[in-house]
């Protein structure tokens, strides 16, 4: 049995829909961001506040879980600015209660999702595990905060981790029966295609000063698919016992600017996109793209959808969304 907390989001419920061919699982969520209808069916669902314990310890007493997918946090690093409270109290807060209880009823194994944010503005070409972690931000502090507090926790107690470093989670189950749907949406592939798709009026860029080749940040796109299969490699090297607390990136290696970004948009769906130069977003890194030799060498995973299958599948969901 596995327990994943914030199965109902844009990632969870990705891996819930794979990872339920191969275990029973429950997901507990509050549904602050996430969608009851993201859940596969044959899932037990808890509708529950990880703040709160009592609406989860039960669980633990209930059903042989043997690992926790942590996906449960606030993810807006515009609003983390903004009000700080909430990233510290949700994400960091919250995750204390968890860990409490996994210690508590003797849970070992747990995959947490962080993030590319906890490297800050790195200067380098390819960000591989050893690049220093100097967030900019509340969000990537708080997750930098949660990696910290979990090699404290597995030095002193039987925690066995595996924090998985995403880059820019995109793209769709290839059913097209769920996808990723924020509100607000801030991700610039949903974006351009909510607006072809004429839901939205226009796309901004955000800066076109920056110092790349044509002067728009550059991101590393990683098919929601290829995490999936990276978080189901991760949970298998733990309950084996091959790996022990382990920090991974998951890109796909390769960075597209915006502009790149929005033109792919436009040669797959056939229509053209209209497009408001703006300012710089406050806080955007110029270029980030991953190493994920690490895991490919220790694990044998390796993303493997490229750009156009991202947007590909993106855009089916974006033509059939139904949540
Ligand atoms: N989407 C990306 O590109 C990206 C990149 C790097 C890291 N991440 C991290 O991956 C994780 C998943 O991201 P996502 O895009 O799927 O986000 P999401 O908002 O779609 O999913 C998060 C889920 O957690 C739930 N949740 C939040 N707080 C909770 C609480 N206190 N108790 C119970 N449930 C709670 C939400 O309702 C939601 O279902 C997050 O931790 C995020 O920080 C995402
Ligand atoms: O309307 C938009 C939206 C985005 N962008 C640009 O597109 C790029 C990608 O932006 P996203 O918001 O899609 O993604 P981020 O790179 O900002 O954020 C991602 O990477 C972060 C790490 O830096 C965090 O992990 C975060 O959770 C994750 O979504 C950025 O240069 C951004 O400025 C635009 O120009 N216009």
């Amino acid at each position: 049995m596995i327990l994943v907390v914030g199965g109902a989001g844009y990632i969870g419920s990705h891996l819930v829909k794979d990872l339920i061919k191969k275990e029973q699982v429950i997901v507990l969520d509050n549904l602050s961001s996430g969608h009851q209808q993201a859940i596969n069916d044959n899932a037990i669902f808890v509708h529950g506040d990880l703040k709160n314990e009592f609406e989860y310890d039960f669980l633990f007493d209930k059903y042989p879980i043997k690992a926790v997918f942590h996906f449960a946090a606030c993810s807006l690093v515009g609003e983390s600015v903004i009000n700080p409270q909430k990233y510290y109290e949700n994400n960091v807060g919250s995750t204390l209660k968890l860990l409490n209880l996994m210690i508590k009823h003797k849970i070992k194994n747990i995959i947490f999702s962080s993030t590319a944010a906890t490297y800050g503005i790195p200067n380098c070409k390819l960000i591989d595990e050893a690049v220093p972690t100097i967030p900019v931000n509340p969000y990537g502090r708080s997750k930098l905060m949660i990696e910290q507090i979990l090699a404290d926790y597995a030095k002193s107690y039987d925690i066995n981790y595996s924090i998985l470093r995403y880059f820019n989670a995109a793209g769709a189950d290839v059913s097209g029966e769920i996808g990723e749907s924020h509100n607000p949406e801030t991700h610039l592939i949903p974006i351009v295609l909510q607006h072809l798709y004429g839901i939205r009026e226009k796309v901004n860029i955000f800066g076109t000063d920056y110092d790349t080749p044509d002067g728009t940040c550059i991101r590393d796109y990683i098919h929601v698919t290829d995490l999936v299969n990276a978080h189901i490699t991760a949970l298998e090297a733990l309950l084996k016992g091959e790996i022990k607390n382990q920090i991974y990136n998951l890109g796909n290696g390769k960075g597209y600017s915006v502009k790149e970004v929005i033109q792919t948009c436009e040669m797959i769906t056939d229509i053209k996109c209209k497009i408001k130069i703006g300012e710089r977003r406050i806080g955007d890194p110029p270029v980030l793209v991953a190493s994920s030799k690490k895991i490919e060498e220790e694990l044998g995973w390796k993303a493997e959808r490229n750009l156009e299958q991202i947007i590909k599948t993106a855009w089916r969901w974006q033509q059939n969304q139904r949540y």
